[in-house]
């Protein structure tokens, strides 16, 4: 029942308490993301990396204050029905001209969630749906900076308006030659631009706040003429001696997407109005799901929030069944999938085999570890739900049985909401994009002899491990079968369960055989302390098949070599911060100031 008037004076009293909770979640938040300017400018890579950990538990420590503060000013928990739905409208008016409504309203659901009980879960009481339109958004403030900047170059002057933009953000640190770089970038972009005549609304779209991750600053823009559109990227960095350079210029959706990917750590960015960032990034990946972009600007639980709508969405739209996702099953995961749909669940199980020395904290922890972490584009972002509810008659009864006999205690099948339908109740799930198990992919390959494909997979499957190695990040478990293939083809890893960090592994060498009844006996001989690993040992799991034993030694051979590991784990030791490129070496700018090979035999 809609409530004619708003007459409890407690309902605007705690709506408005909400809303503080929030504004000073965002303050911090955006406060945070702005510092990652200073950092980017004195080099503080250490702390670049430290703040975009710490900045992911900012939301759950502002829940938690504005929820005990409801609790204790407002006796939340024991407010009628009446007047939860009155702070609801209360809410809606408090954000008729907010700069970040959808964030708002999330955090409404986030602390309202923990207070009501369930079976307020819905449209009445919280935000179910969005309320407010985030469309045309403006920050109307005289000193306000509005959330992209046109440039109308005309041909002759390309040149020093792509140095007037990068101007513009006015880094506190020289660049080595800026001239020289936007030449650069000039050549890249007049590749895309020749042959093509310039229409009256040539201009060129630049975002205001530079995108700060790890050991990188990125210019995001759009070049627009006539009716097309040219994404563009422009990474800064800085060069050996401490200058700054534009590394490289990147083009197009593909590279942007590679970016933006769901395998990398969140950007800081420094945001007014986000939805209208979002909004401008979608134009440029129009095939990026708008949860995917929110998450990769850090704010997360907006992104959890538009995933689980477009997954109801989707689900009201589609009648295939959920089903045992193909490929080997995990041991300590199980995992299923809807067809129709690109996002694998995965649960934890109650029992595991013994040589999975693990519980279920361990398992959570691990997780978590690889969302703090920077994934590198190696690691597939993971989204937590609990209490996840579907309808029973969507799911395959093979999986059901599975779920029975395996993770029993997560399992709840009941018509919960009293609607006369059963529902599956899973009590914990992590969701993450789905892709291509490479153990399938290459036997895929195998089938149909596609040697350029299983070669391209081996070495992108070595090169995911390395990219690890130098995130910190030991696999540890590096079986074909716990990697998978994105829409790109690039290899991702997403079995966390054995995961360690490099600098805590003891990388050894195979001890010489004592005597020959040591050489031929089958079993481990020598003393394996719980953190030794032998490289050495890798080969005869992973190189059952001489295609790609051939393809792996030619790349990747130092993978088998203690000694490779033991240099990155005393690097990293040492105190190094690597360098991650989103993007192919062959893109990088600095080729053109290096002599080529080529050019040097010529
Ligand atoms: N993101 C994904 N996309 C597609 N399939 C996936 C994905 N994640 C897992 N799978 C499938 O589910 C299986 C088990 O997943 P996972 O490797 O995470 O479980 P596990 O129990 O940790 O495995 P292990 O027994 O190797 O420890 C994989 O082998 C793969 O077939």
């Amino acid at each position: 029942m809609f409530p004619q008037r708003l007459d409890s004076p407690q309902a605007y009293d705690i709506a408005k308490a909400m809303l503080d909770g929030f504004n000073r979640h965002y303050r911090l938040f955006r406060t945070e993301s702005a510092r990652a300017k200073h950092r980017f400018e004195t080099a503080d890579w250490h702390g670049q990396q430290r703040a975009q950990r710490e900045r992911i538990q900012f939301y759950d420590l502002r829940v938690k204050e504005a929820t005990l503060r409801l609790e204790k000013e407002f006796k939340a928990g024991e407010q009628p029905m009446e007047v939860w739905q009155q702070v609801k409208l209360h809410y809606i008016g408090l954000l008729i001209d907010h700069h970040q409504p959808e964030l708002a309203e999330t955090f409404f659901n986030s602390v309202t969630t923990k207070i009501l009980h369930r079976t307020y879960f819905h449209n009445d009481f919280i935000f179910v749906r969005p309320a407010v339109s985030t469309e045309y958004i403006e920050n109307d403030e005289p000193a306000a900076t509005p959330t992209y900047r046109a440039y109308y170059p005309t041909a002759e002057t390309m040149h020093e308006t792509i140095v007037r933009i990068v101007d513009n953000f006015r880094l506190g640190r020289a660049f080595d030659n800026l001239e020289r770089d936007a030449s650069f970038v000039l050549e890249a972009m007049s590749g895309r631009l020749a042959q093509v005549r310039l229409r009256a609304n040539f201009q060129i779209q630049v975002l205001s706040s530079l995108f700060f991750r790890n050991k990188g600053a990125y210019v995001v823009g759009k070049i627009i003429n006539g009716f097309n559109e040219l994404p563009f990227a422009l990474p800064i960095l800085h060069n050996k001696s401490g200058k700054l350079i534009i590394d490289a210029c990147l083009f197009g959706e593909d590279d942007l997407q590679a970016l933006f990917s769901f395998a990398r750590a969140y950007f800081m960015v420094d945001m007014e109005v986000p939805a209208a960032y979002v909004q401008f990034l979608r134009s440029l990946m129009p095939r990026k799901p708008r949860n995917e972009i929110y998450n990769a600007l850090g704010l997360a639980k907006q992104g959890k929030t538009l995933f689980y709508r477009d997954f109801l969405y989707h689900l009201k739209h589609s009648s295939d069944k959920f089903r045992i996702a193909p490929g080997i099953k995990g041991m300590v995961m199980l995992v299923f999938d809807l067809p129709s749909f690109p996002y694998v669940f995965k649960l934890i199980k109650d029992y595991y085999p013994p040589q999975k020395d693990t519980t279920r904290e361990q398992i959570q922890g691990k997780y978590l570890l690889v969302k703090q972490h920077d994934r590198v584009g190696r690691m597939a972002d993971t989204l937590e739900y609990s209490e996840v509810a579907f309808d029973r008659a969507r799911f395959d009864e093979e999986l059901l049985a599975e779920i029975q006999k395996f993770a029993p205690s997560q399992l709840e099948i009941s018509d919960r909401d009293g609607d006369g339908m059963e529902e599956v109740v899973i009590k914990h799930l992590y969701i993450e994009r789905r892709m291509i198990p490479l153990n399938i992919y290459l036997q895929e390959a195998f089938d149909s002899n596609a040697h350029e494909q299983i070669e391209r997979a081996v070495i992108e499957y070595g090169n995911a491990i390395k990219d690890l190695v130098a995130a910190n990040i030991f696999p540890g478990d590096m079986l074909w079968k716990n990697f998978g293939v994105t829409r790109n083809g690039k290899v991702v890893f997403y079995d966390y369960d054995e995961i360690e960090y490099i600098t805590t592994c003891n990388f050894r060498k195979v001890p010489e055989a004592r005597n020959e009844e040591d050489e031929l006996s089958g079993e481990v001989w020598y003393k394996v302390g719980p953190h030794d690993i032998f490289p050495e040992t890798f080969g005869p799991f992973l190189l059952g098949n001489d295609a790609v034993k051939e393809v792996f030694l030619k790349h990747h051979g130092d993978l088998l070599d203690p000694e490779f590991w033991q240099k990155h784990k005393e690097r990293i030791q040492a105190g190094h911060v690597h360098d991650v490129f989103p993007y192919e070496r062959d893109k990088r700018f600095v080729r053109k100031l290096q002599p080529q090979p080529e050019a040097a035999n010529v």
